[in-house]
């Protein structure tokens, strides 16, 4: 498991993340907040591709601290950045042997960890086909290709299912809820990518977490009106200042 405790993130003098403590659990976990909440920076600094002001991260009880205790968690860690880039002339085959390397996956094992991950996301009749000549919707399935190639325990993947079209949103879902890794960390701007695959939201504002419990229960707490669903209504409702803060 992983856990953040009282994580701390400054780009200058602006605070992006404010002593955050987390521990991913397993199953599906969706984290949303509003632009500039500091979701991006609370996943690189998961990935420890990204160090934290002050805090700390413990994989599995153990501190990561040196730069060989976060390689070792990064073999651990599969991540499809925001907007992620690859070369166009690679093939899906070369991009996802390119992560499974950058991963560190036993060169042995490349050829079936990449056909494994290839045929997960559905693109076996695709895997010689330039990254730069896919669909929109068949690169972001490359792109999970190669953050899970050679099953790794923990998933982080930011904003997913930007760019892609309602029914390649429903296909990533399905893609999303069918795959291994023991805890997947999702960030989202779309509360319906939510209620249809995470058991867990976590809310972040200006830096903190102001909610953080079972999607069930948040959308219990919300009201249906036109256009606006019980999880969408909760989730502004979690953003509103209350009546004693204003
Ligand atoms: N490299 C950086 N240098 C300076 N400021 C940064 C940097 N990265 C992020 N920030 C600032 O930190 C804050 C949090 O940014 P972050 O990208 O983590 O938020 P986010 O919730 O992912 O936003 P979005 O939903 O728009 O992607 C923002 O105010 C952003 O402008």
């Amino acid at each position: 498991m992983l856990e953040l405790t009282t994580v701390t993130a400054r780009y200058g003098r602006r605070t992006a993340l404010d002593q955050v403590t987390l521990t991913l659990t397993p199953g599906i976990t969706a984290l949303v907040g509003p632009n500039g909440a500091g979701k991006s920076t609370l996943m690189r600094i998961a990935t420890t591709l990204q160090r934290p002001s002050s805090g700390t991260l413990h994989l599995d009880g153990h501190p990561l601290i040196s730069r060989a205790d976060n390689l070792r968690a990064r073999e651990r860690i599969g991540f499809l950045p925001q907007d992620f880039k690859s070369d166009p002339r690679f093939s899906v085959t070369e991009h996802v042997t390119y992560q499974a390397w950058l991963r560190g996956v036993p060169r042995m094992a490349w050829d079936s960890a990449v056909r494994e991950a290839v045929g997960r996301v559905n693109l076996e009749d695709r895997a010689d086909d330039r990254m730069g000549r896919l669909s929109g919707g068949m690169r972001q399935r490359a792109g999970i290709a190669g953050a899970i190639v050679g099953n790794p325990d923990i998933l982080i993947l930011d904003e997913p299912t930007v760019g892609l079209d309602p029914s390649q949103r429903i296909e990533f879902r399905a893609t999303l809820t069918s795959l291994d890794s023991t805890s997947i960390l999702l960030s989202t701007h779309l509360i319906e990518d939510v209620s249809a695959t995470a058991e867990r939201i976590i809310i972040l504002n200006e830096g903190q977490i102001v909610h953080d419990g079972p999607t069930s229960a948040l959308q219990e707490q919300g009201v249906e009106s036109a256009g606006v669903s019980r999880l969408e209504d909760a989730y502004i409702s979690t953003l509103r200042p209350s009546v004693a803060d204003a």
